[in-house]
């Protein structure tokens, strides 16, 4: 099933949670042919956790840490997050990696750490602008993926992954959904050639500056398995007309 993710990021107080899970699913309510999912603030998965429950909506945390648990101040592990109801996480956004210096193999100790306690990773890969004009778009989301995925090859359908270009991400300029598409496969195809059990189970979703106006475009080109949305996913009634479109 297409999976169509929110990213509030650092967005939304719980009060603000409240009212958006309140708004938005009367509006999802018969939406059964796809799976939604609201990656929300540390700080409100408490709240969401609550109101999604018994509801077709799944939770997701936007960060976590790979340690169980111990002198890791500010930190979150993944038992806090599934002792919460949360089923999803994404690991390695553009953001951590650029922003707080997330480096590879931290990646990939939470791609563990994840998959050892039952959530399942969103890992995220994307090229930044440079990279994209130098022409190593492909070279850059290969590593990022073997070095993600290192000695995890084996568990790669317990995974999704995203394809966010760094230079697409709230900008207004989204890749074209044919070049989306000739990512997607490339990645689908380092998949396969990793895995030689691989079962195709691993949705490739695509994000960076999604919208109403191209959110069914990008659904429905070959091997975009799904929607990683930020900043249009802030408002309940877009997000959930993103999710009806697509
Ligand atoms: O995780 C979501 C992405 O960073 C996309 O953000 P955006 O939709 O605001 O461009």
């Amino acid at each position: 099933m297409k999976l169509i993710s929110a990213n509030w990021k650092m967005n939304m107080t719980p009060t603000q949670t409240k009212d958006y899970i309140a708004k938005f699913l009367p509006l999802v309510r018969d939406v059964k042919d796809r799976e939604i999912l609201l990656c929300v603030p540390y700080t409100s998965l408490c709240v969401a956790s609550d109101l999604l429950k018994g509801t077709h909506i799944k939770l997701g945390a936007q960060n976590v840490y790979y340690e169980p648990k111990g002198a890791f101040t500010g930190e979150i592990s993944v038992a806090m997050l599934k002792d919460l109801g949360v089923s999803y996480v994404i690991v390695g956004h553009s953001e951590r990696r650029w922003i707080f210096g997330e480096r590879d193999e931290t990646i990939n100790r939470k791609l563990l750490a994840c998959l050892d306690g039952g959530l399942r990773p969103i890992l995220c890969v994307g090229e930044r602008l440079e990279e994209r004009e130098a022409g190593l778009t492909f070279k850059v989301v290969e590593t990022q993926i073997r070095l993600a995925l290192s000695s995890l090859e084996d568990y790669t359908d317990m995974i999704d992954i995203a394809y966010e270009p760094v230079w697409a991400i709230g900008s207004g300029n989204p890749a074209t959904p044919k070049d989306a598409q000739a990512v997607h496969k490339f990645i689908k195809d380092i998949l396969k050639s990793i895995n030689k059990n691989y079962q195709g189970k691993t949705r490739v979703l695509y994000g960076g500056s999604v919208n109403l106006n191209n959110a069914r475009e990008f659904i429905n080109t070959q091997d975009v398995d799904g929607l990683l949305v930020g900043s249009a996913s802030l408002d309940p009634e877009s997000f959930a007309q993103i999710v009806n479109a697509s």
